[in-house]
């Protein structure tokens, strides 16, 4: 770690603390994540699931893995500095921003979901702290390393972040797929064009009566499989029609609000794959797609290789070819190449019960019994929010509005996705009533006081 100079700590999460560093031998900034917990052996940093899918990921719109550095039992990650992340855009601002903003940020983000997506990953954890912004450009960090769980607690401890989590999750399905990324970026979608969070949940229980408010509760037409999974829980769905996203949302053009419809869809066979998202309407001005996600045969991009629907300089694109892995005791230094695609793919135990163990930017919870804290939501309403006094659901699907935009995008369109299963051991189920707030499906209360419902940080 000598080449590199700490510069200033610009993250805290759960598993790591992250630094603007400089290399000292050519002077390029880079950050520096610091992992938490201690790695004895190099081969246990290799097997992390951060490192396993990172290193198979080239994307202009994935944060580029440089190194991987184990020195006295401390493990770093060598990566591409960004300035900073979605929620630190969002937090102090008072204005939104403005929809071409959204949709330039976004296009990154499915393209880049789109690639890994085929790859037969999915990121689990998505979330507006975890896509990094430098100027316009978005890119997609913290992969999987939470699904490394067999490590000593607390740091492998999974923490996923429940404003963001897709029902079949809450509910505890054994089967879920990349849908789970889809349902997130509605989320995040709606939360970057009003600057509210569209399901803040204040327990998982709760999070589902926050859907419901919104898109109404389920039936056998929307989401039969939900039923049965309600069912072997013993929960019952509050009886709520939901309001309109258009009210949540009022200043959002009626295809924004109609792909957030599709992708916040109950039913995630309803919901777009990114592949199609990037053709919907809503993104009919983006027409460049990276060249790492067009098939083959389509040829050299046409605008520069860089990322984003307004393009950039073809430096960047260029920057993540190569890396290196590498250890100082002992000293070995492996290169960081694509390797054939793991048939697993991305696994991370899912628990649902408790809260993080620490420092986790959203409401989370683990499998660790401690109490987390949370930072205020900037412009949180509260049961002000506009859901709560309106009851008409919204259409099942924005499918119908997808439209094909070239034969790229067509293509893109016929990606296959892997799917995972999730590998969490299912606790008793409690009885659950619809809508109750005083404990969490595992039966673990996560209730805050009111006056610290809308907030995003997790305090111990
Ligand atoms: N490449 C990077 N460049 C700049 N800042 C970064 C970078 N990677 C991460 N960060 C910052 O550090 C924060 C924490 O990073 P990261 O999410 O990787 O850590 P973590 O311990 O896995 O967090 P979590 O609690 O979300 O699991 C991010 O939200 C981001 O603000």
């Amino acid at each position: 770690m000598d080449r590199f100079k700490l510069i200033k700590e610009v993250g805290d999460g759960t598993f790591g603390s992250v630094w603007r560093a400089i290399n000292k031998q050519n002077g390029e900034v880079v950050a520096v994540k610091k992992m938490k917990r201690k790695y004895y052996s190099f081969e246990e940093c290799m097997s992390l699931r951060e490192v396993k899918s990172l290193r198979r990921m080239n994307h202009p719109n994935i944060v580029k893995l440089k190194e991987v550095i184990r020195e006295n039992d401390i493990l770093y990650f060598i990566m591409e500095y960004m300035e900073c992340n979605l929620y630190q855009l969002m937090k102090d601002r008072v204005k939104p921003f403005a929809e071409s903003d959204v949709r330039n940020w976004c296009f990154q983000i499915f393209q880049a979901l789109a690639y890994m997506h085929q790859r037969g990953y999915f990121h689990r954890d998505l979330k507006p702290e975890n896509l990094l912004v430098s100027k316009d450009v978005l890119k997609l960090a913290d992969f999987g390393l939470a699904r490394e769980i067999s490590s000593a607690p607390p740091y492998t401890e999974y923490v996923s972040t429940r404003w963001y989590r897709a029902p079949e999750v809450l509910l505890q399905s054994s089967a879920y797929d990349s849908a789970v990324d889809m349902w997130a970026m509605g989320a995040i979608m709606a939360e970057l064009l009003t600057l509210h969070p569209l399901f803040p949940g204040t327990s998982e229980a709760d999070e589902i009566l926050k859907i419901c408010n919104v898109i109404g509760c389920p039936d056998e037409q929307t989401w039969p499989q939900g039923l049965s999974l309600a069912e072997a829980m013993k929960y019952q769905f509050p009886q709520i029609r939901g309001s309109q996203l258009s009210e949540v949302m009022k200043s959002a053009s009626s295809e924004a609000v109609d792909l957030i419809s599709s992708l916040c869809s109950w039913d995630p066979c309803k919901r777009p794959k990114a592949a199609e998202v990037l053709q919907h309407a809503f993104f009919k001005d983006c027409t460049y797609v990276p060249a790492s996600v067009r098939p083959k045969a389509a040829g050299p991009p046409k605008t520069p290789p860089g990322v984003g629907a307004r393009g950039l300089s073809g430096h960047i694109a260029r920057r993540y070819s190569t890396g290196a892995l590498s250890t100082s005791k002992p000293a070995a230094n492996i290169s960081i190449k694509p390797s054939s695609l793991s048939k697993i793919g991305v696994q991370r135990k899912l628990q649902l019960d408790r809260q993080a163990p620490q420092k986790s930017a959203r409401p989370t919870e683990s499998n660790t019994k401690q109490t987390t804290s949370r930072v205020p939501a900037r412009n949180s309403p509260g049961n002000a929010n506009p859901i709560l006094r309106h009851s008409r659901s919204l259409p099942e699907t924005g499918r119908a509005t997808v439209q094909k935009v070239s034969t790229i995008t067509e293509k893109l369109a016929h990606m296959s996705v892997t799917s995972r299963t999730r590998t969490a051991v299912k606790p008793p189920v409690p009885l659950l009533k619809a809508g109750h707030l005083k404990s969490d499906f595992l039966g673990k209360s996560d209730e805050i006081p009111p006056a610290k419902r809308l907030t995003r940080k997790l305090v111990s």
